[in-house]
């Protein structure tokens, strides 16, 4: 497919497995007057490194720089877990577009995918110049606490198997696009844990700090967490996962017919309850510590 919808232009092509392959990009394919983005492949925009680290936080307007702060007050537990709960729909919109390719493991092989001056596979290769254009634009305080190896460990080992089925379609391309929207979108809800943090101490400091004083891990743990909060997570997302996910036939169903699902529901709860909340957890845990407060004023992600 991914051959196909592109045979009329000339997109930046890549090798797997020694065959030319062209990737589907989400956007220009209908505008016959819109060019490809150019992307050149075989020039890593090494080049570019010093302006990457000068525009970090701050945002220039001709010659005058201002530090760029987040003075929207939504630094509230209520506004951070409605962000959360927003943040449900990107995590299982993205799993569903995942789901609909094969596994395409040769996405995942470094042997399968060769590009000049890069050896790695093609989801790496996406992922390092789609994290290079976020750093642009994103606070580095985003990556002081990271959990992306074990988002990818889990992404790769528990999560693709289940999501997909085994084989190859020949969609490597679209294959990497889906899976960096779903690390992003995984690792951005655990990095998340920090605001919650930074929310539940304010709340009461006091608290806290004696907790933190004293070292006390598990005293500390039993504040943050919220066994409620989280029951009512995994309800939510598995009820998500039924609504967005659902087949929707065109004949209206018969009486007894039942729904199906593009995905398991109870997969999205079940990555919820084993993974994103404890890593979550994990994040709040590591956060409170008094010299670290406040973090904020700082970033708008
Ligand atoms: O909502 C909270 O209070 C959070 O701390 C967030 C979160 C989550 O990851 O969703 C994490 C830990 C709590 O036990 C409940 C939920």
């Amino acid at each position: 497919m991914e051959a196909k919808l592109l045979s009329a232009s000339s997109p930046p092509s890549f090798s797997v497995n020694g065959a030319t392959k062209f990737s589907r990009p989400s956007l220009v394919l209908t505008s016959p007057t819109r060019e490809f983005p150019i992307f050149k492949l075989q020039c890593p925009a090494r080049s570019s490194n010093k302006i990457i680290q000068s525009v970090h936080a701050s945002k220039s307007i001709g010659t005058v720089t201002t530090q760029r702060v987040d003075d929207s007050e939504n630094l509230t537990l209520d506004a951070v877990r409605y962000s959360l709960i927003r943040q449900e729909d990107s995590i299982i919109f993205s799993l569903l577009e995942r789901a609909q390719y094969c596994q395409n493991k040769s996405t995942y092989d470094p042997d399968s995918f060769s590009i000049e001056g890069f050896h790695g596979s093609l989801i790496q290769y996406m992922l390092r110049e789609t994290e290079k254009l976020h750093a642009q634009v994103l606070h580095p305080i985003a990556d002081k606490i990271n959990m992306n190896p074990k988002v990818w460990e889990i992404y790769f080992k528990n999560i693709v198997p289940k999501l997909a089925k085994e084989g190859e379609d020949g969609n490597c391309g679209s294959t990497a696009v889906c899976d960096a929207m779903c690390l992003q979108a995984l690792s951005k809800r655990i990095r998340y844990g920090k605001f919650v943090a930074e929310c539940k101490f304010r709340d009461s400091p006091e608290a806290y700090q004696a907790a933190i004083k004293e070292q006390d891990r598990d005293g500390l743990m039993n504040l943050l967490k919220f066994p409620k909060v989280e029951e009512s997570v995994k309800k939510r997302v598995e009820m998500k996962t039924r609504t967005y996910g659902q087949e929707v036939p065109v004949e209206i169903c018969k009486d007894g017919d039942c729904p199906t699902y593009k995905i398991n529901p109870s997969l999205v709860a079940d990555l919820y309850g084993e993974w994103i909340m404890p890593l979550t957890k994990e994040v709040l845990g590591n956060k409170p510590s008094t010299s670290n407060f406040p973090i904020t004023r700082v970033v708008r992600m």
